[in-house]
């Protein structure tokens, strides 16, 4: 009985601390920042329409399979049961529940969906990194050649330049270009997965020994560069060049050359990189991948690529997809904020609501003063270092 009293009072004291705290990784927006903010989505969600867009809306709640593509490091949900003891997660992602979406209503395709949501992803405690992320973007379904992949390109860096982003690197990658290479080694099979984990690891000495035995052979400039393959789009190509001919590799360069073209034409100012020694940003992306940056931080603006798998997860019917969604809060962090505008407090008396109206509508920056008293509303408007205009003047 005792120590069932001592125990309500701990769990009651735990509640008590906790209430004040926010948990980690979250945070609360207000004021400039918050509208700032909002003033990104609309214009990235006016950009989207105005291309022909629809809007598509998912749960913010999931059943945990739909994540099961998603590679588990990068991505741990906050998970929690249904009644029935089926695992939920907050979706960490916006674009599988889009491919759970077309498997299951049969909507009929090519189709083009934006979305605008928050995505939650558990970070590694102390990270620095917010759990709570915010995207808009956009699902291009049912098209298999570039254009779709141009299409999303156009969208991010038009989007960026509407919010006076300059200065913006694409970094181009590609999802088979690694295994694509590997393919053509003369090497055991098991060597060959050893030698693209020490490439993804960027364990040098590991990756080093591995590839010893193709010395002296046309692959030995290609592997002695590949852990450094990525930067200035034209001398990645070169040394991918350097290769034996393979159909499938050629491919892949043809289609990021063509792309680079493509950008220095729609987006002269803007600069483009390569990178061919990376795994992809997502696991499930089966084509080119992009990520925009701006200056020096590592933060990306946006993120995309094609998966043209993706859908089969969820149904027997492979279709043709691509993507790209905007991280909206690494926008807000290079966005100026407007500094805050005097404002004008508009005091009344009860039985004068009606002029009170009309004065917030013609008078800029203006709110009604909620204040009891003349001297409460004087009070409010220095401490707040707003104009007064007070509509009880010359009353009693
Ligand atoms: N969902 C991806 C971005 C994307 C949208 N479509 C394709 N890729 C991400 O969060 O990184």
């Amino acid at each position: 009985m005792r120590s069932k009293t001592v125990n309500t009072q701990k769990s009651k004291e735990v509640a008590e601390v906790k209430n004040k705290n926010l948990p980690n990784g979250t945070r609360d927006e207000f004021g400039s920042q918050a509208e700032v903010k909002e003033q990104l989505q609309i214009k990235l969600l006016d950009l989207f329409k105005n291309r022909g867009f629809r809007k598509l809306t998912t749960p913010v709640v999931e059943y945990s399979d739909v994540f099961k593509p998603l590679s588990a490091d990068n991505y741990r949900p906050y998970q929690f049961l249904d009644e029935q003891g089926e695992t939920l997660v907050l979706r960490p992602d916006l674009t599988l529940p889009v491919a759970r979406v077309m498997s299951t209503t049969g909507i009929e395709l090519p189709v083009k969906w934006y979305y605008n949501g928050d995505v939650f992803r558990v970070k590694k405690r102390l990270s620095g990194s917010y759990n709570q992320i915010t995207q808009a973007g956009i699902e291009i379904i049912g098209y298999k050649g570039l254009k779709a992949d141009w299409e999303c390109l156009q969208v991010a860096l038009s989007g960026c330049r509407q919010l006076n982003l300059a200065d913006v690197t694409v970094e181009l990658s590609q999802a088979k270009f690694v295994e694509a290479v590997i393919r053509q080694l003369p090497l055991p099979d098991p060597t060959k997965a050893s030698l693209k984990q020490a490439l993804f690891d960027k364990d040098l000495s590991r990756y080093q020994s591995l590839w010893a035995p193709l010395t002296g052979t046309a692959f030995e400039k290609f592997l002695s560069e590949w852990p450094w393959l990525f930067g200035d789009f034209n001398q990645v190509i070169k040394i991918v060049e350097t290769l034996p001919r393979a159909v499938e590799v050629e491919k892949i360069v043809k289609s990021l050359i063509a792309t680079k073209s493509f950008l220095n034409q729609q987006f002269p100012e803007d600069h483009v990189t390569l990178d061919l020694s990376v795994p992809s940003p997502q696991s499930y992306y089966t084509g080119m991948a992009f990520r925009g940056f701006t200056g020096k931080s590592a933060d990306y603006l946006f993120s995309g690529g094609r998966y043209d798998d993706l859908l089969t997860n969820f149904q027997k019917v492979k279709v043709s997809a691509v993507g790209v969604a905007f991280d909206v809060d690494a926008l807000v962090e290079r966005a100026e904020l407007p500094v805050d505008q005097r404002q004008t407090l508009i005091y009344f008396d009860d039985d004068q609501w009606e002029l009170a109206e009309s004065k917030l509508a013609e008078v800029q920056n203006a709110t009604l003063c909620l204040s009891q008293s003349r001297q409460a509303a004087k009070q409010l408007a220095d401490s707040t270092g707003s104009r007064l205009l007070d509509l009880t003047k010359g009353r009693q």
